[in-house]
C-alpha cells in the first residue's frame, strides 16, 4: 500500500470570499504504518482525510492510493470518524456486517468475516448487543471492527477517541497500538491531541492553520513496544514539547499582532 498525496489545494466557497482550507499538502503512507496528522483546529485535517476517503473534491494537486488516484469513495480505504456512526437499531454483529452486505458479500461469509472482527476488537460476547447498551469506548471498537471487516488498504481515523473521557482515551489508545501490532494494518490518523500523536506513531505531520499546511514531517523515534511509561521518557516529552512549539508559534504571532 502506498497512499501519496502531491501539491494537493482545497478551497472553499464562503460569503467572505474563497477560502483556502488547504495549501501545498505533501505527504505519504507506506504499508503497515501508523501516521497521525496534528494541527489546531482549523487546519483542514478533517478536510484532509475527507479528500483522501474521496468524499470531496480537491481544487488541486493529486491523491493516489496505491498509483491509482483518489476519484471517489472506494473499499481501499476504512473510515472510522469521531462520532459513533452505529446504526443504533442494528445489533453490533450487523452493524459490522453492514458494509460487507452493501458489497454483495453473501450471508455467511459476512456472518463469518463480522464475527472474526469482533474477536479481533474484543466484542465477541456483545455480537448480539444493540450499540445503545455499549459503552462509548465499545462502541468506537464496533466501528473500527466495521471499517476493518472490508480489509481496507487504509485505515482513516478522524479524531476516533475525541468523544471520550480521558481514562478511555488511553485504553483505546493502548487498543489500537496492539490492534495495529497484530493485524499490521496501515493507519492514518488525524488529531489536535499531541501527546496522542507521539504516543501512537512513527511519523508525525504537523499542521498549521490559515491556510492548512504542513509545517514538518517529524519521524517518531521511540521503541516500537509502547506502554504508559514511555510518556514518561525525556525523548518522548521532547518530542511533545518540539510539537506544541510549532502549533503555538503561529498563534502566538497572532496575539502579537492584536
Ligand atoms: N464545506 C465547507 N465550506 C466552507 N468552509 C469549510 C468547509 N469545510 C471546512 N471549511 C473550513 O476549512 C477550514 C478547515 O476546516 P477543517 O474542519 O478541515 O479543520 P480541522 O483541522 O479538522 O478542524 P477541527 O479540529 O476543529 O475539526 C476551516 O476554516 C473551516 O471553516
Amino acid at each position: 500500500m502506498h497512499l501519496k498525496i502531491s501539491k494537493l489545494y482545497k478551497q472553499f466557497p464562503t460569503k467572505q470570499g474563497l477560502l483556502l482550507a488547504l495549501k501545498d499538502i505533501n505527504m505519504h503512507v507506506e504499508t503497515g504504518e501508523l501516521v497521525c496528522a496534528v494541527g489546531a483546529s482549523g487546519s483542514g485535517k478533517s478536510t484532509l482525510l475527507r479528500l483522501i476517503a474521496g468524499l470531496d473534491i480537491p481544487t488541486g494537486g493529486e491523491i493516489t492510493v496505491d498509483y491509482e488516484p483518489v476519484k471517489g469513495p472506494g473499499a481501499d480505504r476504512g473510515m472510522v470518524f469521531q462520532k459513533y456512526t452505529l446504526y443504533p437499531w442494528m445489533t453490533v454483529q450487523r452493524n459490522v456486517e453492514f458494509g460487507l452486505k452493501l458489497q454483495g458479500m453473501p450471508k455467511k461469509q459476512r456472518r463469518e468475516r463480522a464475527s472474526y472482527y469482533l474477536d479481533v476488537v474484543g466484542l465477541t460476547n456483545f455480537a448480539k448487543s444493540l450499540p445503545k447498551e455499549l459503552s462509548g469506548g465499545m462502541k468506537q471498537r464496533v466501528a473500527i471492527a466495521r471499517a476493518l471487516a472490508c480489509q481496507p488498504k487504509i485505515l482513516l481515523m478522524d479524531e476516533p477517541f475525541g468523544a471520550l473521557d480521558v481514562q478511555t482515551k488511553e485504553a483505546m489508545q493502548l487498543f489500537l497500538l496492539d490492534l495495529w501490532k497484530r493485524t499490521r494494518c496501515t493507519i492514518l490518523m488525524i488529531t489536535h491531541d499531541v501527546e496522542e500523536a507521539v504516543f501512537l506513531s512513527q511519523r508525525v505531520y504537523v499542521m498549521t492553520a490559515r491556510p492548512g499546511t504542513i509545517q514538518r514531517e517529524i519521524i517518531v523515534d521511540l521503541p516500537e513496544e509502547r506502554t504508559y511509561a514511555v510518556k514518561r521518557e525525556s525523548k518522548f516529552q521532547t518530542y511533545k514539547y518540539e510539537i506544541t512549539d510549532l502549533l503555538r508559534g503561529k498563534q502566538d504571532l497572532k496575539l502579537m499582532t492584536v
